[in-house]
């Protein structure tokens, strides 16, 4: 088995005229979590767009290097990108669940994919729930609108959700942003556990979370990838002073 989810290779991207990374080289591990830190603008959230080739929603994006997915460029022409919509899913920084039922959050993407059966479909949800962290929480009312939890159980159901396509990669975009202290820590606990089963990777504007968290930490700058290592030398004793100067507070 492959040691890494994916393989950055000179990754390099433009929106139009305007190249929003550059040269971007880096491996990211299996069932570890990975953070992606750096000031506004930086190109975090572009880097994890290009992971799953959303970005390529944005009407004249280009993408040049390789990104390899276990092993396979997901960027090569021949490459069918279905795949990825299955086996990485995605958290947002706003909570997003459908105006549905719980239950019929977390089963949508297996109904899509025509699984009927319905005790397997209960299955699935209990299990995705429990994964989650959410099952006691919501297990007696799960017929009930998922926008009507709060915002921390909000964003639960959608990890659930992700998680209930079995998917291997798990990318989240500032997924505590919108919560509060008690809600953050409980989904920071969450992300712990879920990288038994998971890789994650996890763009956040806030170092604590990333050293809480992480086990590897990429510093972006300018679209540049300044610095990767273990969460705990990027903290402790980082090799570039650029870094040092961001985790310190001196810019950013
Ligand atoms: N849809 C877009 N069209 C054109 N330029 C974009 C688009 N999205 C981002 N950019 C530009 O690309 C650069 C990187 O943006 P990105 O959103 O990836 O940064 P970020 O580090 O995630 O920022 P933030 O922390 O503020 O979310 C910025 O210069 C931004 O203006």
């Amino acid at each position: 088995m492959d040691k890494y989810s994916y393989e950055v290779e000179n990754m390099n991207l433009w929106y139009g005229e305007h190249q929003a990374l550059y040269e971007i080289n880096m491996k990211i591990p299996k069932n570890k979590v990975t953070a992606i830190i750096g000031p506004s603008g930086c190109g975090k959230s572009t880097f994890l767009k290009g992971l799953n080739r959303m970005v390529e929603m944005v009407p004249g994006v280009k993408v040049a290097g390789k990104i390899k997915y276990n092993g396979e460029d997901i960027l090569n022409p021949n490459y069918h990108p279905e795949e990825l919509r299955t086996k990485v899913g995605m958290v947002f920084q706003h909570p997003n669940p459908f105006p549905k039922s719980i239950y019929e959050n977390v089963a949508f993407g297996a109904k899509i994919q025509g699984i009927r059966n319905k005790s397997k479909l209960e299955g699935l949800v209990e299990k995705s729930l429990k994964r989650a962290a959410i099952w006691d929480e919501v297990k007696d009312r799960l017929n009930t609108s998922a926008t009507g939890l709060s915002g921390g159980q909000q964003q639960r159901i959608c990890i659930a959700r992700a998680i209930a396509n079995e998917p291997d990669v798990i990318l989240m975009d500032e997924p505590t942003s919108a919560l509060d202290p008690i809600s953050t820590l409980r989904v920071e606990e969450l992300i712990q556990q879920l990288k038994e089963h998971y890789t994650i990777i996890i763009v956040t504007h806030n170092m604590q979370q990333a050293s809480r968290v992480s086990d590897k930490t990429a510093f972006f700058l300018n679209g540049e990838l300044v610095e990767f290592d273990d969460t705990d030398r990027i903290f402790s004793n980082p090799g570039d002073k650029r870094t040092e100067d961001y985790i310190s507070g001196r810019f950013g």
